[in-house]
Parts: structure tokens; C-alpha cells; sequence
């Protein structure tokens, strides 16, 4: 097998029935033809495709190892420095094209796994453990450019820390029982973005697991007996690409998941009931690293894209002289450089692990998953205060066609431009921040790699400011000295 194209993974998935829900209705028929899919199906067949172009293919595919046919880069067990800046090269051309608003777009869960395999020896020898299948899984999804997308968190239900479940049926996903076959699995887990619309879903636990039942790694295919995905509503505003640039295209979807009495079958079971390994193998293998980067590489693309809007509306309505205007644009031109920076000092500062793989700085990229959930709400906040009411005078695309037309080009136009282009621009810049598909695209940006606060605090644990304290004592030792030389 090779990279597979867009119609491949159309028809993929379509083939699948998955059992998705949507407003109170089970998707039947094409999923790619559901008004709630077909913008961001279509956008994902796009990125699959590009891997056939003739000028990026040497750019988003390698040869397999096993087979030297063309997949997908972003598998790519990086042995060099070079190889990470191909990775980075890589994610970048993909997040070019939707300018890094697909935040799960397949290479996300390409370098998961990846990186989730290349740490597969942590597994070994381990009760419940299977290493074997971890790594049989990586090379399949690899060689089938299989379509991916996860869950790690249970449900909200009641977050303080000492909570146990005390109803009859469980509410988090627990292993309820296991027999020849495999594990079974029943319960939720909160949150799948893309669930329904990928061919695997990977389901693993985040630390901080306090029961058995509930520390689990596998992979299952979405069609899986028993296995549903629960919508929100759609953010799709609709199909006009005047209207609504992005939702039109980019609305990912995010997921319930309900799994009642899935069986899992023991060859894509990658450990179980095992509770040291459920709350350390995260953080112990190349995830946080890898993943870390790939992020990194999309924040940057998609905040290149953030500057060029507040550009154009600064342009539009010329509000170019105003200092305080300067000022915020240029936060963002910080927030990038600072984004550019970083990923340039985690691949710098890269080191072969003890799988000889080269990992990225896992400290540089916990330093950029900091900064950007704080910076990405702050640049919603710059396009409202800069775009202002032009941000609520975007009449639609059916306006613009009918006899009001005359009016709108007469009063909507700018500086710069005409009412017709102002006006995209702005919704563009509306569709971004305001929508329900752009305060949804903020909360991701805050949420993406878990709680921020929690990401903080793991920051200031993991950080080593030893040596610092030490130059401290030095200098109150010398002190001493010195008064005790006089
Ligand atoms: C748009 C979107 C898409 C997502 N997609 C996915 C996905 O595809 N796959 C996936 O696995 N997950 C996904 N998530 C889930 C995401 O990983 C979580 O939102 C994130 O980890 C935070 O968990 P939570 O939402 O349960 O918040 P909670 O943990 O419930 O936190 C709520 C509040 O309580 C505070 N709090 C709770 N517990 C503690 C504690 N122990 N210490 C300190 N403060 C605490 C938090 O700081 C926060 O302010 C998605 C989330 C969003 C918003």
C-alpha cells in the first residue's frame, strides 16, 4: 500500500456506517454528504490528495521502511536533526492549506502514534502489557494511511480529586470484563474531534488513574459493534464560502463517546489493567515531545494567518497610524517570532533517545504550549477591538445579489477597497473569533494539549531550577566569605 489519495479516504469512510449522532439523528446514507461533514470531509480528502501532487509529494511522503512505496511523512521515525525539520516541513505544507484551522488534521494522530511506538519498549516485560501490538498497529495504520482520532479524557462529571463512581452502570469507560476474544469495554469518554469521520479511533488514559478498570490503551475501527459517536451541534453556518469562510470547510466536529460493551480484540489491546503503566507511559514516551511539535508547527501557520487578517482590516479601514494599533498587531508579531523560536530550539536542542529516535526539547515545546493557549484568546480579543462594528456589518452573499446591492456598495466601502471585499474580509475575521465555529476555535486553542493550569504546574514540576537556586546560595555563601575575609 501507499499514501492514499482524497477519494480513498472518502469512500473509506463512507464504506464504515459509522454510528454517528447528529441532533437527535443517526447519520444514515454518505457521511461525506451530511451538511455537518461534507466542508471538513471534503478539506481532509484535500490534504490526503496533495500527497500525489508531483511538487509536494517528496514533501508529505517518504519510502516505507518495510516496503519503499510512498506513505505519509508525518510516521516518519525521525534518526536526525534533518528528519525533524522534514517533519516540520511537512506539517506545515498540510497546515498551509487550511492555515492551521484543522487542528486534527491526520498528521496530529500520525505523529501520536508514531510516537506512541517508537516508546513501545517501555511495555515490555510489563504485566498486561503488549508492545508487539503497539508497534504491528503503528506499521499498519503507516502502510494503509489509516485515519485516526483519539480520546484520553473521561467525562465531567465531578472533577475533585478523590471521586469514585457510585452508580450501578459506569459512566467513565471501564474494562467490565475479558474473555478469549478480548477486553470489554463499557462507558464514555468526553471528547473526540473527528469522531465518525476517521477509520480508528485510539483510545488511551491520561494520568492520575486511580482504578484498574479504568487504565487502558487500544484501537478499535469506528464502526465498531457498540461503539456510537454523539455531535454537538453543527458549527457548519452553511455552505456559502462568502458567508462562512471557514465553518463552510473547516468545522471538525467533536464527539461524545459511548461504548456499550465494546469488544476489543486482544491484538489491538496495547495494555490493560495495569495501573502503574496507565498513569506513566504518556509521559514517558516520545508523546508529549512529538505531539508538542506538530502543534507547535500548525499554532505557527495559523498565526501567520491571524496577522495577515488583522493586516487587511488595518488596511481596509486605515487605521494603520494609530499607535495603539501598532501595538497589537505587533503582539502578534511577538507571539509568532516567540512560536518560530521555539520550535526552532526544540528541534536545536533535539537528542536521540533510547530507541534512536530524535526527540525535539520536551522542555522548549512545554514552554510553547504555555504561551500559545494564553496568546491565542488575546488575538480574538485584537480583531474585535481592531474590526469593532465593521465585525457586525457583514450583510451575506444573497445581499450583495439583490436590489439593496447599491446601498451596500455605497456605505460598506473602505478605504481600500470595496464594500463586497471589505465585507469578506470581515466575516473572514467574524468567522475566525465570533462565530460558534470561532469562540469554538479559541477554546480548542486554550484546551488543545489539556488543561492549561494542569500543564502549568507540570511545567514547574518537570522544570529543573536547581541550578538557579544554587547560584543563589553562592552568592549568599560568598557574602559570608568575604566579610569573614575583612
Ligand atoms: C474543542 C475541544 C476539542 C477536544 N478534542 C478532544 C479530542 O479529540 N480528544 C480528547 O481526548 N480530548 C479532547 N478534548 C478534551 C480536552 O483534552 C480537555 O478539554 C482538557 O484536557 C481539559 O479537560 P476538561 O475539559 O475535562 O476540563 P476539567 O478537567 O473538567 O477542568 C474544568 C476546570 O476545573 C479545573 N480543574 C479540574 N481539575 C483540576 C485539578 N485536578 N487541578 C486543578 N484544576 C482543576 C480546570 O483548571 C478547569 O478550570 C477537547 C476539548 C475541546 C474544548
Amino acid at each position: 500500500m501507499t499514501a492514499i489519495t482524497g477519494k480513498q479516504y472518502i469512500d473509506r469512510i463512507n464504506k464504515l456506517k459509522t454510528n454517528v449522532w447528529v441532533d437527535g439523528k443517526q447519520v444514515t446514507g454518505n457521511i461525506s454528504e451530511h451538511p455537518a461533514f461534507k466542508g471538513i470531509m471534503k478539506s481532509q480528502a484535500s490534504l490526503y490528495e496533495m500527497q500525489h501532487d508531483n511538487l509536494l509529494k517528496s514533501i508529505l511522503t517518504y519510502p516505507s521502511p518495510s516496503t519503499g512505496n510512498p506513505v505519509g511523512l508525518s510516521y516518519l521515525q525521525p534518526k536526525t536533526k534533518a528528519d525533524l525539520a522534514k517533519r516540520r516541513e511537512m506539517i506545515q505544507q498540510w497546515a498551509k492549506s487550511n492555515n492551521g484551522m484543522m487542528g486534527r488534521s491526520p498528521d496530529y494522530m500520525n505523529t501520536t502514534l508514531m510516537a506512541f511506538a517508537s516508546s513501545a519498549q517501555f511495555l515490555e516485560g510489563k504485566e498486561n502489557c503488549f508492545p508487539e501490538n503497539l508497534r504491528g498497529f503503528y506499521e499498519y495504520a503507516r502502510e494503509n494511511d489509516i485515519s485516526i482520532t483519539h480520546t484520553f479524557v473521561d467525562p465531567q462529571v465531578n472533577r475533585g480529586q478523590y471521586y469514585l463512581e457510585a452508580t450501578t452502570e459506569p459512566i467513565a469507560a471501564r474494562v467490565i470484563d475479558s474473555n478469549d476474544e478480548g477486553i470489554i469495554v463499557k462507558g464514555a469518554r468526553l471528547l473526540a474531534t473527528q469522531g465518525g469521520i476517521t477509520e480508528e479511533l485510539l483510545v488511551m488514559s491520561a494520568a492520575g488513574i486511580l482504578e484498574e478498570e479504568k487504565g487502558f490503551a487500544f484501537s478499535i475501527p469506528s464502526n465498531t459493534k457498540g461503539l456510537k459517536f454523539l455531535c454537538r451541534e453543527s458549527f457548519v453556518g452553511g455552505d456559502s464560502t462568502f458567508n462562512y469562510p471557514l465553518s463552510s470547510r473547516y468545522d471538525e466536529m467533536d464527539t461524545i463517546v459511548v461504548f456499550d460493551n465494546v469488544l476489543v480484540p486482544w491484538e489491538r489491546v496495547f495494555y490493560y489493567n495495569n495501573l502503574d503503566v496507565s498513569n506513566n507511559f504518556m509521559m514517558a514516551s516520545a508523546f508529549q515531545p512529538f505531539a508538542l511539535h506538530q502543534v507547535a508547527c500548525r499554532q505557527i501557520i495559523k498565526t501567520e494567518f491571524v496577522l495577515g487578517v488583522v493586516q487587511s482590516i488595518i488596511d481596509t479601514i486605515n487605521i494603520g497610524e494609530y499607535l495603539h494599533v501598532q501595538e497589537k498587531a505587533s503582539e502578534i508579531i511577538v507571539a509568532l517570532e516567540t512560536m518560530k523560536a521555539l520550535v526552532m530550539k526544540s528541534e536545536a536542542e533535539a537528542k536521540l533517545d533510547e530507541s534512536g529516535v530524535m526527540r525535539p526539547d520536551r522542555t522548549t515545546l512545554q514552554i510553547s504550549i504555555n504561551v500559545f493557549p494564553k496568546v491565542y484568546p488575546r488575538f480574538a480579543e485584537i480583531i474585535q477591538i481592531l474590526g469593532a462594528s465593521g465585525l457586525m456589518s457583514i450583510p451575506t452573499e444573497n445581499s450583495f445579489q439583490s436590489s439593496i446591492r447599491k446601498d451596500l456598495d455605497q456605505y460598506l466601502q473602505s478605504k481600500a477597497d470595496t464594500a463586497e471585499n471589505r465585507v469578506k474580509i470581515f466575516r473572514l475575521a467574524w468567522d475566525m473569533t465570533m462565530s460558534s465555529f470561532g469562540t469554538r476555535q479559541t477554546l480548542y486553542e486554550r484546551l488543545f494539549f489539556g488543561d492549561p493550569v494542569r500543564l502549568s504546574s507540570q511545567l514547574y514540576f518537570t522544570y529543573d531550577k536547581n541550578p538557579y537556586v544554587q547560584r543563589v546560595q553562592e552568592v549568599l555563601n560568598s557574602n559570608t566569605n568575604q566579610l569573614n575575609n575583612l
